[in-house]
């Protein structure tokens, strides 16, 4: 942790490590990853394979300073992320052995380790290619080495990488969960309510809002269960916690601006679609079976923890 620290403060530091890391490779954002049977690898290409890459597509190796700094292993090889975006995509797959593909279309696919990794490397290439200038003086901002700032030398401000805190809520009346479904999900697939926290917001008080304008009911109790970084569409913080609501009150009344869909599911039902494949399975009568989140999206780890909790509850 520490290191990591001193590698964000010292670019001189952080060259070197640069010059003996590994390197997560993108292309506009697309991350490299090569397709082993149904799962999805992120190879860490060693600085000595990147350079020679850098050569043979005639790029300079101070490419390597555009890289960002995501993470160290406990023997201290720094790990980083570099945009090959203004290389040609088709030459450096067939080079590699792999393909660039939409993080959102890998996401679930991917190793448990690579995943939190690429996502963290998604949304801090992201943010640096939309903040190259000071929103205030209008000049351009320059990153320092790690990528952790950007400075504008103009007027010494520093811009740090940002990320909106978004909650996301399981709801129970005692005896059921509340699941929901927006008309962009894939067919089938039901999830625990998430909405942005307002500025000057609490988070009970956007657990209490989110649940109110989303489905009509009011929150009687809230806990907090654990968080998650998520990519998409920008960088969000995810807050996950638990509500209850008055089992005598829990009539849904469901925003259709915002949802398709949201229903009360009985443990038996949600115990059998956590048995299920995370991905869409059409029923003989042509309605998609109720599937949910896969195992380390934090939605999933909300349910699981209602269906141990509803297990425990004296009946
Ligand atoms: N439901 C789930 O299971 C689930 C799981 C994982 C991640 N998420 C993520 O949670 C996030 C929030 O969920 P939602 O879309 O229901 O939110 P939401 O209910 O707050 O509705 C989205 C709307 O909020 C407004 N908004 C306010 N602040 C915003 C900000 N900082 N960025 C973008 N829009 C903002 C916009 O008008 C937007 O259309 C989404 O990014 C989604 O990807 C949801
Ligand atoms: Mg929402």
């Amino acid at each position: 942790m520490r290191y990591l620290l001193e590698l964000k403060e010292d670019d001189g530091l952080c060259r070197q490590a640069q010059n003996s890391g590994t390197f997560y490779l993108f292309h506009n954002l697309f991350p490299f990853l090569q397709k082993v049977g149904s799962k999805h690898l992120a190879p860490q290409i060693s600085a000595s394979e990147l350079k020679r890459i850098l050569k043979k597509f005639k790029q300079n190796k101070q490419k390597l300073e555009d890289s960002v700094l995501i993470g160290c292993s406990d023997e201290c090889m720094a790990y980083f992320a570099l945009d090959l975006g203004s290389l040609e995509k088709m030459d450096i797959e067939s080079e590699l052995k792999g393909s660039f593909i939409e993080l959102r279309k890998a996401f679930f696919q991917l190793d448990g380790k690579d995943a939190p990794l690429l996502s963290l490397a998604q949304a801090l290439l992201r943010w640096h290619d939309t903040h190259k200038y000071c929103s205030k003086t209008g000049q351009p901002t320059q990153k320092n080495l790690a990528g952790s700032k950007r400075v504008c030398h103009t007027n010494g401000i520093i811009y740090y990488p940002q990320m909106s805190p978004v909650v996301i809520t399981l709801v129970s009346d005692g005896s059921r969960c509340l699941l929901a479904r927006q008309a962009s999900f894939p067919q089938g697939m039901y999830s625990a309510l998430a909405g942005f926290c307002d500025v000057g917001e609490t988070l009970e008080e956007t657990v209490r809002r989110e649940v109110a304008e989303e489905v009509g009911l009011e929150v009687e109790s809230m806990w907090y269960s654990a968080s998650q970084h998520w990519p998409f569409p920008n960088s969000s913080l995810m807050i996950a916690c638990h509500a209850t609501v008055w089992p005598q009150q829990n009539e849904i009344r469901v925003n259709k601006l915002e949802l398709e869909a949201a229903t009360w599911f009985s443990l038996e039902e949600v115990v059998e679609a956590l048995r299920r494949e995370p991905r869409p399975l059409k029923q003989e009568d042509g309605r998609f079976s109720l599937w949910l989140p896969p195992k380390w999206a934090i939605a999933h780890q909300l349910i699981q923890e209602w269906v141990k909790q509803q297990s425990t509850m004296p009946a």
